[in-house]
């Protein structure tokens, strides 16, 4: 038997579109992994009665395939499915970890990263590494075609998460299919900054360079109540706020200090939106654990 713990992750970090990510530090989910003839799945935890036991739906099954490596899977849920916090990839991650130790793989974290990716398929249809890179590299990650750029780092966040479901689907099918030369500019600038920032620890940076005008504002109308939870969290001291990955989880870096009172503000401004919500006070840390 083997079990290993992985972080939630978010995705983007506004101008890192299907590219930057970054491991937290809460919430985790849990996968046990024992020898079977066949791949079969157990959830339990945060959300679990809406996840599919079908190896053929839950991701998984796809990375237990993709590493030709079957087994009983018992999966404990602490990332809320649909929450833009890598909920699918936490369990990608876990299983790919796990399963590589139980059948002596061998595989290095990096060549895990595209085996992992195979459990997001899965989900959104296609192998996006940018959740799975940071939940087994841990710190903040690149994922640019096939190759992976891992940085420690420890910046402050709070991860605001509403009572609302998005499918990273439908939040793929509001993405524009193109963008202005002025936008991509911008994009370039916030993302280089943002890059800076965290090799810098500077939370200011990292704030600074999560502003992008093409994805994030097409998502953030599927999130009731965003723009007066960016106006709040701003207010109580975030550096910056985006959508984290495909929402509707919403992301906010910000000085040690300012942490709960940014917490607080968020889940209030959801509040008078009529919408009940969850603040994770996390940081960047470290990837996926193997017990
Ligand atoms: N082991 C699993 N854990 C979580 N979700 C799973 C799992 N297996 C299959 N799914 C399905 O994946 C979907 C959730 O994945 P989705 O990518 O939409 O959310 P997320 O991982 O929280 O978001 P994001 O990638 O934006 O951070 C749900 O439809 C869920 O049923
Ligand atoms: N980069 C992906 C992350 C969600 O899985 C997206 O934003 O659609």
């Amino acid at each position: 038997m083997q079990t290993v713990r992985a972080p939630a992750t978010s995705a983007n970090l506004g101008s890192g579109f299907d590219v930057f990510g970054v491991a937290l530090d809460r919430p985790t989910d849990v996968v046990r992994v024992e020898k079977a003839d066949r791949t079969t799945i157990e959830m339990t935890g945060v959300g679990s009665q809406y996840i599919p036991e079908d190896p053929e739906k839950n991701v998984v099954g796809a990375v237990a395939e993709a590493l030709d490596a079957p087994a009983h899977i018992q999966i404990d849920k602490g990332v809320r499915p649909s929450s833009g916090l890598g909920s699918s990839a936490a369990s990608s991650a876990a299983a790919a970890v796990a399963l590589n130790a139980l059948y002596d793989r061998g595989l290095s974290r990096e060549e895990l990263v595209p085996i992992a990716a195979e459990g997001e398929a899965v989900v959104s249809g296609e192998a996006h590494a940018d959740n799975v890179a940071p939940a087994l590299l841990g710190g903040f990650t690149i994922a640019r075609g096939g190759s992976v750029t891992a940085v420690d780092a420890s910046i402050p966040l709070v991860a605001c998460l509403p009572e609302i479901a998005v499918s990273t689907r439908d939040a793929r099918a509001v993405v524009p299919t193109s963008a202005s030369m002025e936008d991509v500019v911008h994009t370039v600038g916030s993302a280089a900054t943002l890059a800076v920032g965290m090799c810098r620890d500077d939370p200011a940076l990292v704030g600074l360079g999560m502003d992008e005008r093409v994805v994030t504002p097409a998502r953030a109308e599927l999130i009731t109540g965003y723009d007066a939870v960016r106006e709040a969290a701003l207010d109580a001291g975030a550096t910056g706020v985006t959508v984290s990955g495909a929402g509707p989880a919403v992301l906010a870096p910000c000085p040690d200090p300012d942490r709960r009172h940014v917490a607080a503000a968020m889940v209030d401004a959801f509040a008078d939106a009529g919408v009940e919500s969850r603040a994770y006070q996390t940081r960047v840390s470290g990837g996926a654990t193997l017990y």
